[in-house]
């Protein structure tokens, strides 16, 4: 596979003339074959900086190179390797799902190919739907319409905006085993998502944005290690009234108001949990009844981020 990144952003700037830029000087480099899911708050400038790539928001300032092609030396045949599903559903409710298709190849400088709609259609089990008008499809019938648009022309670079909002459990399954196909397949993955279960289960790399500017820029599992927290949980089968070990409290442990919970974050350099619990075990007044471990998700690590807790950051790149 080719080392040129699928899309590379330099300093790339969006000011709508509101009070703050929706981008502000966002560098970022997706390789290819990656998934990578860009996550953030509402009005983050998720959409903004899709749009600015796919040709839907005119950049104020910075480079966007599309597989090493500069969009400004030509906007046009390097986005032919670009596909985006977007997050609003926006059909003609007048055309058939399959010439929906054929008018998206020809928009993409393409000859009508009828064996690629039919692959594609086929792959997002809408094969009998082909001649159905768009306005006759279900909700989640529509959202599959729209990555087989995003993905008839061959796009080696696939923005998912929101791909999963609205669908039900079993569609979310089948999207997610879809999406790893694609990726398998060497296609590069630009995934946004509120669902942080998504980004958790397909994403290899994860981009935080926040008020415009991107936070951070890490491998998911490298994330989850270094800012994951393991958290022991200890019940007791009566209210605790007598102060924590002094070794306990020193440790991070904390006990909960009405005495019955204690939770202590096993963070890597801390004591271990076991040391912990032994010590509990062994003061008297410390009645456990339950103990269980809880790992934190992305979801957690997201709020800490966007709350400002300090990250020791490897950095946006
Ligand atoms: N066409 C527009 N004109 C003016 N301001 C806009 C426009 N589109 C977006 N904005 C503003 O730019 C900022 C970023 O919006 P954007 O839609 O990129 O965020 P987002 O991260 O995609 O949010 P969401 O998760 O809600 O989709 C917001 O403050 C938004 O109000």
């Amino acid at each position: 596979m080719s080392s040129t990144p699928a899309l590379e952003l330099r300093g790339l700037t969006k000011n709508y003339g509101g009070k703050l830029p929706a981008l502000t000087d966002v560098n970022l480099t997706i390789r290819p074959g990656e998934i990578f899911a860009l996550l953030g708050p509402n009005g983050a400038g998720k959409t903004t900086l899709i749009g600015s790539v796919c040709g839907l928001v005119k950049k104020t300032s910075g480079k966007i190179l599309v597989f090493g092609h500069d969009l400004d030396d030509d906007p046009v045949r390097p986005r032919y390797e670009v596909g985006l599903v977007p997050q609003e559903i926006n059909f003609d409710p007048f055309f058939s799902v399959s010439e929906s298709l054929y008018i998206q190849q020809g928009y993409y400088g393409q000859k009508r190919d009828e064996a690629r709609v039919k692959e594609v259609l086929t792959a997002l089990n809408l094969q009998n739907k082909a001649d159905s008008l768009t306005r006759a499809l279900s909700g989640g019938m529509k959202r599959r319409l729209l990555i087989a648009k995003a993905l008839v022309h061959k796009p080696r670079l696939v923005f998912l905006d929101e791909p999963t909002a609205g669908v039900d459990v079993e569609l979310r399954r089948d999207l997610w085993t879809y999406v790893r196909k694609l990726a398998d397949a060497g296609t590069t993955i630009v995934l946004t998502t509120h669902y942080l279960e998504e980004a958790e289960e397909l994403a290899d790399r994860v981009g935080i944005i926040n008020e415009g500017k991107l936070l951070l820029v890490e491998e998911k599992k490298a994330l989850l290690r270094r800012l994951g927290e393991k958290r022991l949980i200890v019940t007791f089968t009566e209210p605790v009234t007598v102060p924590l070990p002094e070794a306990v409290r020193k440790a991070g442990a904390t006990l909960s108001a009405d005495g019955r919970t204690l939770t202590y974050p096993e963070r890597e350099g801390c004591a271990p949990g076991g040391d912990i619990l032994r010590t509990l075990y062994t003061t008297q007044g410390f009645p456990v009844g339950g103990v269980e471990t809880r790992h934190s998700r992305l979801e957690d690590i997201l709020i800490d981020i966007l709350r400002g807790k300090p990250t020791a950051a490897a950095g946006a790149s």
